[in-house]
């Protein structure tokens, strides 16, 4: 049987770090919500091993890609002696702050589950997600959500209004491991309002949402990578009413409630940025890229 399964992007409303933990890890409470920018990833069973191919060059080929280790991880552990062809329609930026890996994965583990019949509920599937990457359980998770602890702890919040997502993306890529890394709590000013967020959710109110954007890890990302601070401020010029960097960086993203602004800011930001892209939030209305 073949299998395709939608990766979508994330993008960050609010992160806060609340400690760095024994085990190295930060203590974080963030709101996440899918954005209509996806990976595909096909699956076709075979007679033994794992392949996988992409369209893109930019992600790793071998055990290092986090789909492929979500095959290995569902193989061992049902000790599966078949096989799957793993294939990655690749459209998020690698390295972007948009969980594009740990999307690819979160599909890998979904639908293994469907072509092998396993019966993992939507909770083991988040459970098996954490071993392969922070991102993981909120990526099996999608529509819009509170995350703590690693990222794994979630609880459904309601959905952004219906708005447009411009996302520019500057052409390095960012570690995650490095950012946080270099975060120096006492060097961050500003942290979420993790209820007013939830509020403006809850009430749809698009200006409030715009105006509760907040993501600790600007403090070392924005210094560190001034263009993150240019395109911010561009993209705020061009009449994005919200703007934030998503997870640890470097893209930026930029809420747009008419789709006359959205054109705008797209065609404005061209001239600085040669990845941008316009799209919806997932779970408000179900989007076509605009372009
Ligand atoms: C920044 C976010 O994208 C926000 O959604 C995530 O926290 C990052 O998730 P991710 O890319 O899946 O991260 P992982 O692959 O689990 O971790 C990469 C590295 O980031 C650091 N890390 C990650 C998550 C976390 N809560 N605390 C950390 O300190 C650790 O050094 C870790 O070795
Ligand atoms: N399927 C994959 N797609 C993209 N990158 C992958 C994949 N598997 C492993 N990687 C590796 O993971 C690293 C981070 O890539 P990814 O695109 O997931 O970053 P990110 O969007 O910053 O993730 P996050 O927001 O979860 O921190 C890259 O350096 C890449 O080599």
């Amino acid at each position: 049987m073949d299998i395709s399964v939608k990766a979508p992007a994330k993008i960050n409303l609010t992160l806060d770090v609340l400690h760095k933990r024994a085990d190295g890890y930060h203590e974080l409470e963030m709101v996440m919500t899918t954005i209509d920018l996806a990976d595909r990833i096909d699956l076709t069973e075979t007679s033994g091993g794992i392949q996988l191919e992409s369209t893109s060059g930019f992600v790793p080929y071998d055990e290092r890609n986090l789909a492929y280790r979500a095959a290995v991880l569902i193989k061992e552990r049902f000790s599966i002696k078949k096989g799957v062809r793993i294939l990655i329609h690749k459209h998020i930026p690698v390295a972007a702050g948009l969980a594009g890996g740990s999307s690819d994965a979160a599909a890998t583990l979904k639908g293994l589950n469907r072509m092998w019949n396993l019966g993992l509920s939507r909770e083991e599937l988040e459970e098996w997600g954490l071993e392969l990457g922070s991102d993981v359980p909120f990526c099996v998770h999608g529509g819009t959500a509170i995350a703590r602890g690693r990222g794994e702890r979630l609880v459904s919040a309601a959905s952004p209004p219906p708005c447009w997502v411009i996302l520019a993306k500057p052409p390095h890529g960012v570690s995650t491991a490095e950012v946080f890394g270099a975060l120096r709590m006492d060097r961050v000013t500003r942290r979420p309002n993790l209820d007013g967020m939830l509020n403006a959710l809850e009430s749809k109110d698009f200006h409030g949402v715009c105006r509760h954007l907040e993501n600790v890890l600007e403090s070392v990302t924005i210094p560190a990578y001034p263009k993150v601070r240019r395109l911010k401020e561009k993209m705020a010029a061009f009449g994005a009413e919200g703007v934030l960097m998503s997870g640890s960086g470097p893209t930026v993203f930029g809420l747009v409630h008419r789709e006359t602004t959205a054109r705008r800011v797209v065609n404005g930001l061209r001239g600085f940025c040669r990845q941008v892209y316009a799209v919806r939030i997932l779970g408000g209305t179900e989007g076509e890229s605009l372009v």
